[in-house]
């Protein structure tokens, strides 16, 4: 039996109803990578199923790159569990050789591709919703990522509609990964590990911000165990009248904090 943690479902439920995630009659496509997150997101949206005061519906959808991965233990471990699963094959590896871009991570060319085969499966069957296993961690390090990288203040919402009409939601963000590597700890699962980013097949670019980004906040959160609850808050508190952009200024600034 799988056992889920009261945190863990607490969060995802206090998330879904503060965020409107999913409700009555939804048809959710949940990207089931075999990873340790997505693992705890199929088996808390089963949880959520059976508490939940509504009826909705999903699937979880394994999307293969083409490189020969061995996925039937994914398949099977659904069928244990009472959850519907597809496998979506595919040849973004064969692909990614020819058409890269430029100076685009790998990493980011599989994500958006499999991106693209998730909403079109989704499209395809008449789901409505597309969810992801992104968590806290993922939202901070994507926020500074971009801070410090890309010149661009912009993280990972715990919902957005997709230019398609999906909505895409993400029921874990306010979990933190340590809690979810616990789940596959504690229940003995066997996941795929972090790396498995197929791009890291290939003698390019590297994810070197997303490695150096997550140290620096590891060490952060060392001398400030509080860091994720004050950077959860601040993403709340997002005050666009203190920044550059003119458009948003206010122009009477009554309490001049750098004075
Ligand atoms: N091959 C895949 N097939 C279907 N969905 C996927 C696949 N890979 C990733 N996803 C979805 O996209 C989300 C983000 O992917 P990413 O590779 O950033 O995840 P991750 O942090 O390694 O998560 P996980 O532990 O679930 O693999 C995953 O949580 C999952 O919902």
């Amino acid at each position: 039996m799988i056992e889920l943690s009261k945190k863990i479902s607490k969060l995802v439920g206090k998330t879904n109803a503060e965020y409107s995630l999913i409700k009555e009659g939804d048809r959710v496509l949940v990207g089931f990578s075999g990873g340790k997150d997505s693992t705890t997101l199929i088996h808390a949206l089963k949880r959520l199923q059976s508490v939940a005061p509504y009826n909705f519906e999903f699937k979880a959808v394994t999307v293969t790159y083409g490189m020969g991965e061995q996925v039937q233990f994914l398949a099977d471990h659904c069928k244990e569990h009472g959850i519907d699963h597809e496998i979506v094959d595919t040849e973004i590896f064969e692909l990614a050789g020819e058409k890269i871009r430029k100076n685009s991570s790998f990493c980011s060319f599989f994500s958006r591709m499999r991106r693209g085969y998730l909403y079109s499966t989704a499209l395809e069957q008449g789901y409505n919703k597309v969810a992801l296993g992104h968590h806290l961690d993922d939202a901070m390090e994507s926020f500074f990522m971009n801070f410090f990288y890309n010149g661009t203040m912009r993280s990972m919402p715990p919902v957005y509609k997709a230019e398609n009409g999906l909505e895409v939601i993400r029921p874990l963000i306010f979990c933190r990964e340590r809690q979810l590597r616990a789940f596959a700890d504690s229940n003995e699962i066997s996941v795929i590990g972090d790396e498995a980013c197929p791009g890291l097949r290939f003698d390019v670019k590297m994810p070197y911000a997303r490695a150096k980004t997550k140290e620096l906040l590891a060490q952060l959160e060392e001398d400030n165990p509080q860091i994720f609850v004050s950077m959860k808050a601040a993403f709340n508190n997002i005050q666009l009248s203190t920044f550059f952009t003119n458009d948003e200024l206010d122009r009477i600034d009554p309490i001049d904090e750098e004075a």
